[in-house]
């Protein structure tokens, strides 16, 4: 399972594209994982998302994550959900779900890493690594010494979201990061599935430099 490059959709920030279309776009670029994320609708019309999300990663083999609703991801037939500190907790979605269904969760420090992994989560997220537009309550960047300190306490995957973007993914990379998770950086570029190929390669090219250090 790779989380090189995880992209969260937002149609507010998307020239107009839906949610099913920059997740193609974006899996063409390249992009391992999409996150289907959109606090405006209802649940109904989340769903309705999700199923046309779902069919678009199926067909390139790209992860599907809906963030925040379990019962959405289910009834999608997504392959996991993410969850944040104040969303259903790890432990409860765990027993909720069969067992490669993937549970992320979003977490500001080592303790909440170890805390997530005991419950069962999949993966963490370092949430915000650096400021962000993109939420408006994400409050401030954790940086790349709290990034290096979660991938020491966990076995897991470690990724980080905010404010990052292709003048900055070789750093978080370098620092630990198992993947990076972007919005706007590939969501709001006019062309979406270059803005992924450009991250990707980025992506690829970092770990191969880690692994030669
Ligand atoms: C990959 C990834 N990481 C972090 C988040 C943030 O989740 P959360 O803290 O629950 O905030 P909302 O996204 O729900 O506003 C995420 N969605 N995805
Ligand atoms: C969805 C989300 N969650 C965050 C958190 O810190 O919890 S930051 C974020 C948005 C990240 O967008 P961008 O790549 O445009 O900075
Ligand atoms: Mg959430």
């Amino acid at each position: 399972m790779t989380y090189d490059l995880y992209v969260v959709t937002d149609e507010q920030i998307g020239h107009g594209r839906s949610h099913a279309e920059l997740a193609r776009l974006a899996v063409a670029g390249g992009a391992d994982a999409v996150q289907l994320r959109d606090k405006s609708l209802s649940c109904r019309s989340l769903l309705t998302a999700a199923r046309e999300v779902r069919v678009v990663t199926a067909e390139e083999g790209a992860l599907f994550i809906v963030n925040d609703r379990l019962d959405v991801a289910l009834a999608a037939g997504a392959d996991g959900v993410h969850l944040g500190q104040s969303d259903l907790p790890v432990e409860c979605a765990r027993r909720l779900v069969p067992p490669e269904f993937i549970v992320g969760v979003s977490v500001r420090c080592a303790d909440e890493a170890v805390r997530a992994v005991a419950g069962g989560a999949d993966y963490v997220a370092l949430s915000p690594l650096f400021a962000t537009g993109s939420k408006a309550d994400a409050g401030a960047g954790h940086g790349l010494a709290a990034l290096a300190s979660i991938r020491s306490a966990v076995g897991v995957p470690v990724l980080a979201i905010g404010g990052i973007g292709q003048r900055n993914v070789r750093e978080v990379i370098a620092a630990g990061a198992d993947g990076v998770a972007v919005i706007s950086a590939v969501v709001a570029a006019e062309d979406v599935a270059a803005a992924a190929r450009g991250l990707k390669a980025q992506i690829v090219a970092a770990k191969e430099a880690r692994r030669r250090r």
